[in-house]
This record gives C-alpha cells, structure tokens and sequence, in this order.
C-alpha cells in the first residue's frame, strides 16, 4: 500500500534523511522509533508533500507520490496528524472538523455531511463542544480534534506524528483506542511515538531511525526484536 524507497531529503544543507525504506498494508500499525533529532518527523513530512524529498521514491497503492502538493497526496487518500496539531484558531469545533472535508475528491454534499456525523458521533465530547472555539479546548482535546479532523476525509493511511506527548495517561489509553479501531477498519498507521511500551502493543512492525537511516527493522510480536529495539533506543 505505502513503499517507501531510498528517500532522501535535506535542510538546507542538512542531509536529514539519508537513504529510508520502508514499507506498510492495509491494516498494520507500522512505528518509527528513535530518538530525538533522528529524522521520524522528517519522514512524515516528506510522506504528506510537507517537505520536498531530494531523490527516491513514495508509492500510495502503485502511484508515485513523492514530491506533488501536500493538498494532493491528501486527496488520494493519505492523511497527516501533525505533532503540533495544528487547530485553527478563530474558528470552532465544527469549522475546524468542516476544513477535513475539503481533503477528498469525489464525494457528493450529502456524503460529506454524513462523513462529518459520523465523526461527530464518535467523538461526543467534541460533538459537545462543537461551537467552542478550536484553541480553547484542552491538549487532550484538540489532539482529539486533530485525529477527527483527519478522519472526516475518510484516508486510507494516517501519518500521526506523537499524538499522546503532554496527555494525561486516561487521554491516551482513548488515543491509542482510536488507533486500534483504526487500524481493525484496516487503515494503515504510520505512527511516530514516544511511548515505545504502549506504542509496541498496536504495532505490528517497527522501523528503528539513527541518523536518518533505518538501522533495522523488526516484528513487534517477536521478543528479540523488541529486546533490540529496547537496546538500540534506550528505553
Ligand atoms: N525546518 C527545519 N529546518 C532545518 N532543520 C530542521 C527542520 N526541521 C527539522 N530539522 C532538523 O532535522 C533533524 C531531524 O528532525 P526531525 O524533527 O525529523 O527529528 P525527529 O526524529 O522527529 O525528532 P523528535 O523526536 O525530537 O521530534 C534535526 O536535526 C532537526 O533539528
């Protein structure tokens, strides 16, 4: 479904990602771990179109992805939960949640509008809350929001950049609830994640990051794989 390979792309002068390849199916979470700085971000953002890769290729079911508009690999089916969220401010709950509906092609008025109760109706606290304003909500919240968002353009693979760092621990056993139903309804999940522990219990593959480079890759199931995930990340 997703096939990464060899991608590189740079900062500036920065070579950030040096050579990454990777792969994920429908209805896997696939993990980046790694620590700080080593590129996770960078790999996601060059996934969605947010940063230009310099040379290798993304496929998206056979389609070669890399480098077109971020607004375009959203419309075929791939969507991106930013680390920082980014809520709108100066607009509600429903405005923020109506801007998802934009990320798909092809879909009639009333299909659009049933996407959006659909989403309401899985997040009632949002429901709730749908005329507050987007960047009053709590962390917990407008991660919340952010994930609903996404999920109103209905995608077949979600990149979520750290969707549980600064939550408390009630917040994401949801959050990785969401994750869980999402992948059962046979999504992809590219998943960066801090929380290695809860992180591995969803995962079916893993990708350990250094210097922008796979360092290895393992099976979450497998007990030596995660021993060396576990030695080679520090956890
Ligand atoms: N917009 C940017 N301009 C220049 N350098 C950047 C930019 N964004 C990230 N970098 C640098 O690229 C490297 C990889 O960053 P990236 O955010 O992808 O790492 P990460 O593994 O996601 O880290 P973290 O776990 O801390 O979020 C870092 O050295 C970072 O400082």
């Amino acid at each position: 479904m997703l096939e990464i390979t060899d991608l590189h792309a740079h900062y500036g002068l920065s070579h950030v990602l040096q050579g990454v390849t990777l792969t994920g199916a429908a209805g896997e979470v696939v993990s980046l771990f790694g620590r700080n700085g080593v590129g996770k971000t960078t790999i996601i953002k060059t996934i969605a179109g947010w940063v230009r890769p310099t040379s290798g290729s993304i496929r998206l079911d056979g389609a070669d992805i890399g480098g077109r508009p971020a607004d375009r690999i959203c419309r075929m089916g791939l969507g991106i939960v930013p680390e920082d969220r980014r809520i709108f401010p100066g607009l509600s709950v429903l405005e923020n949640l109506e801007l998802g509906l934009h990320q798909t092609a092809g879909r009639s008025r009333s299909e659009k509008r049933e996407a959006l109760d659909r989403v309401l109706e899985r997040f009632p606290r949002l429901k709730e809350r749908r005329a507050q304003m987007g960047t009053t909500l709590s962390g917990g919240e407008q991660q919340m929001l952010a994930m609903a968002r996404v999920m109103v353009g209905a995608p077949r693979v979600l990149l979520i950049d750290e969707p549980t760092e600064g939550l408390a621990p009630m917040i994401v056993d949801e959050i990785f609830g969401i994750i869980t139903t999402l992948r059962d309804q046979g999504l992809l999940i590219l998943l960066v994640e801090q929380n290695v522990h809860r992180a591995i219990a969803v995962t079916s593959r893993f990708y350990a990051i250094e210097r922008g480079q796979v360092v290895f890759t393992g099976s979450a199931a497998n007990a030596d794989d995660r021993e060396r995930l576990f030695g080679t990340i520090a956890v």
